[in-house]
């Protein structure tokens, strides 16, 4: 069986390191250099990072250059979201040298031009759907965007190769993952899914890996991390087989 993929994150906002509660804009705890941050992950063994401008995603501006110079220092994939929404954030996310970008506020409001990038990039195209109970929310996570298992219809359909599976309420809390939430979006779609939100302990990230078999390939890992709850080298060889 695969192993589960462990993505640990780093979220930008207003050039800094930061961790959200439930998304909301003004819950940051800051921790530092993003450039710091990623490089420690990866020293610690991480094979992916999951690097997302906030800025870009709330509309508060962008934190690109910075963005670019942490894509362009990794060894190893990243993965990229936050403000990707036209040619031209989608054609600088791209030129970062990423592994692969994940589209959250587009997919739910111009579904024509994903339809026409998933159609060109393919696996270098993920979709975020960051969902509170089973409604999509875009634009920092501040607007209804839609029924999750209709839009997840309409992006298979389109071809989409994986999804990034947020359960916002879980997001930043440390209070476990949406396991229910996971199993249900997998039965739903044969994409891979990377999962996203609450993972808070060891034990939720072998919960997690228990759902490989049904379609779970990642998990994202946030503030148990940088809340020191264990470290990336015990994630590693707890979700390793
Ligand atoms: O990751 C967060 O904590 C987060 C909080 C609030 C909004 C977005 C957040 N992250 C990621 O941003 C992209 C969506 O950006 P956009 O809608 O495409 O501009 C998505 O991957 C979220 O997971």
């Amino acid at each position: 069986m695969a192993k589960l993929e462990l993505l640990p994150a780093v979220d930008v906002r207003g050039g800094q390191a930061v961790r959200l509660v439930h998304g909301e804009s003004g819950t940051e705890t800051s921790y530092g250099s993003p450039l710091e941050a990623a490089l420690a992950w990866q020293r610690s063994g991480a094979e992916w990072l999951h690097l997302v401008d906030l800025d870009a995603a709330f509309g508060t501006g962008d934190n690109r250059k910075l963005i670019a110079e942490v894509a362009g220092a990794m060894d190893i994939k990243v993965e990229l979201s936050g403000g990707i929404r036209d040619d031209a954030t989608l054609a600088a996310a791209l030129a970062t040298g990423c592994t692969r970008v994940n589209l959250g506020t587009a997919a739910l409001e111009t579904p024509e031009w994903v339809a026409k990038v998933i159609a060109e990039h393919g696996d270098r195209i993920a979709v975020g759907l960051d969902v509170k109970g089973t409604t999509l929310r875009g634009r920092g996570w501040t607007r209804d965007g839609g029924d999750l298992y209709e839009t997840l219809a309409r992006l298979d359909g389109e071809g989409c190769a994986r999804y990034v599976v947020t359960d916002i309420a879980k997001d930043g809390t440390l209070q476990g993952p949406n396991l229910e939430l996971l199993r249900h979006v997998c039965a739903a779609t044969d994409r891979p899914v990377v999962a996203s939100g609450g993972v808070s302990s060891l034990d939720d990230l072998r919960a997690i890996a228990e759902l490989v078999p049904l379609g779970v390939e990642g998990a994202i890992v946030g503030k148990a991390l940088y809340a020191k709850e264990f470290t990336l080298e015990e994630a590693l060889e707890a979700v390793a087989r």
